[in-house]
């Protein structure tokens, strides 16, 4: 799977920006060598024009190479500042549509691909990967072509002058342009590898870090966790060390074989003003020219580093997106329909391939209306029904439908319009009470809010806190106790209004007060809906109209006795 590759880059909306920025770019590196060999012409032309008497300075037209200096010192002035403002603003586009197209592969991968990947790597592969693919187009793409583009053009102006000049620039260019960055690429490349798996670990760490920061200090761990974080960041320094260095060592040779080159053409332009082939205004002309035309190469060592950045980050992406997606793909387009039924029928499932069966040909009929409970020890399988019903993990014999529609034909997005979750790990956003309500119906109103909070007995709770619904909830709700938290989240649920409400543990950390109140309230406020209540707590079970128990991963009415 790519996530983008060359010609997708430039088949986008952003084809005129990017071919634009490299046509600045070329441009102002014309305009740079250009400055630098009309000044060589200006300047001996003036001296000899100055030692040669009236007749001279006469016979030497000072005024087309001085304006063409001051066009091509604007042109290279004004050149640039657009180029760097076009290329900056294309790569930011590349940036926005790589990371847009990165979340839509991996979006349905959640959460059981992405429960194997560490938050904090998944992160640092939006974000410094997403940037590095972004720089490709500033970094590499654009000065390989204007390298290309304008080293051609240079040559075939010194051609016009003297084929000697011409051919040993030629060969310059290509010993700096390929083969000083192509030894630059063997020789970073292992760095770089290392160096990045190093960063994205050490980010990956320090997300970590941050979110367990309590943890550390609480175990007494956050000394040896500080030293790890410093020795992980010595160790990227260093490699980042032995990556300038190559830089400088590859931009340190192009630099001694643009001046070699220069004596080279310094002395064929002599042979030529001796052979009167040329004149002498002419002959630092070449040899500055020579000089300028090799800032073009300079930047390539680099460019090739980042090439090696790049690739590297684009497998990274791509690594990400290889999982199977095991929920139903995005072309799948069934809904279901009215009475919404579910029927699991000889179902079997398993998490992974050695691990042991969840689901062991299972049979499961839940009515429209029905108000279920399901229980079972610890790990029987109870949470698993719900990952099972949203196709976050394949099942891997049987048929399951829900209202009439085959569960492989509908997306996880679909069901959710119909089946609204409380499950054990749910997430409160950084925002307020208000924020985190409105994300699961946009539309509620301040009523509808307030009736959602009176049923999970929340009401009176937020009226009393100083900022009320405008109260700011924390990072994942910390700033609530669990069980107000979890009551928050079931309001979330109510204000979905979807007709099936799936509980799991719904009065977990509750006094038997507050615990009878709030399935009291959800009843009466739902009537009509179905529920099915994961729990182990038998205060839910005089709720339910019937309570089904998971034992060998199969499905089986739970017996009055043992209720
Ligand atoms: N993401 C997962 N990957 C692999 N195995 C899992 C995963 N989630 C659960 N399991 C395993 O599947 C089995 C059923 O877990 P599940 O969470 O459904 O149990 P449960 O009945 O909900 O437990 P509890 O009452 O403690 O919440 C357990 O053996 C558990 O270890």
């Amino acid at each position: 799977m790519k996530i983008l590759n060359i010609p997708q880059v430039f088949s986008t909306k952003v084809r005129w920006p990017l071919i634009g920025g490299i046509g600045l770019a070329c441009l102002a590196a014309l305009a740079n060598f250009g400055l630098l060999f009309l000044s060589g012409w200006l300047l001996a032309g003036a001296a000899v024009a100055g030692l040669g008497g009236v007749a001279a300075q006469r016979a030497f037209n000072m005024v087309l190479p001085a304006t063409g200096v001051r066009f091509f010192a604007t042109l290279r002035i004004v050149a640039r500042y657009a180029e760097r403002l076009i290329t900056h603003d294309a790569a930011l586009r590349i940036i926005s549509q790589i990371r847009a197209k990165f979340y839509a592969h991996i979006a349905p991968l959640a959460p059981a691909a992405l429960n194997t990947q560490r938050s904090g790597d998944l992160l640092s592969r939006f974000v410094a990967d997403t940037d590095r693919i972004g720089q490709y187009y500033t970094d590499t793409i654009v000065p390989y072509i204007r390298a290309l583009v304008c080293g051609c053009v240079f040559i075939a102006i010194f051609a016009l002058f003297s084929k000697a000049v011409a051919f040993s620039v030629g060969l310059s260019f290509i010993v700096c342009g390929l083969f000083v960055p192509y030894v630059t690429g063997v020789v970073s490349d292992k760095i770089l590898l290392r160096a990045t798996m190093l960063q994205n670990k050490l980010q990956a760490d320090l997300t970590d870090t941050i979110n367990c920061l309590g943890e550390y200090l609480s175990l007494g761990a956050a000394q040896r966790q500080q030293e790890h974080l410093a020795h992980s960041q010595t160790q990227i320094t260093t490699l980042q060390c032995y990556l300038a260095a190559t830089q400088s060592a590859a931009k340190a040779i192009t630099g001694l074989c643009a001046t070699a080159t220069s004596l080279v053409v310094l002395y064929y332009a002599t042979q030529g003003l001796l052979t009167h082939t040329l004149s002498l205004p002419q002959v630092p002309m070449l040899v500055l020219g020579c000089l300028a035309a090799f800032d073009v190469l300079a930047p390539l060592p680099a460019a090739r580093q980042s090439l090696g950045a790049a690739r590297l980050a684009m497998k990274r992406l791509e690594s990400a997106c290889t999982t199977p997606i095991c929920s139903a793909p995005h072309t799948a387009t069934n809904t279901p329909n009215a009475p919404y039924t579910l029927k699991l029928h000889d179902i079997s499932f398993k998490y992974q391939e050695e691990k042991e069966w969840v689901f062991n040909h299972a049979t499961l009929s839940i009515q429209s209306g029905e108000r279920v409970a399901l229980v079972g020890p610890s790990g029987s399988g109870k949470s698993s029904l719900i990952n099972l019903l949203f196709g976050f993990y394949p099942y891997q014999n049987g048929q399951a439908s829900f209202g009439g529609a085959d569960l492989h034909t509908m997306r996880a997005e679909t069901l959710a319009g119909y089946i609204a979750v409380a499950g054990q790990d749910f997430h409160l956003f950084s925002g307020t009470v208000r924020d985190n309500l409105l994300l699961a119906n946009a539309q509620a109103t301040e009523q509808e809010i307030w009736n959602a909070l009176e049923t999970v007995q929340l009401a009176d709770f937020i009226k009393e806190i100083p900022h009320g619904l405008d109260t700011f909830v924390g990072n994942e709700g910390l700033c609530l106790s669990g069980g107000q938290a979890k009551r928050l989240s079931i309001a979330q649920a109510l204000l979905r209004k979807t007709p099936w409400l799936i509980l799991d543990e719904p009065t977990e950390g509750l006094d038997a007060q507050t615990e009878q109140a709030l399935l009291e309230n959800l009843m009466r406020a739902r009537p009509d809906a179905t529920f099915v209540c994961l729990t182990h707590r038998p205060a839910v079970l005089p709720f339910m109209t019937r309570v089904l128990q998971i034992k060998d991963g199969m499905f089986s009415p739970l017996q009055e006795e043992q209720a």
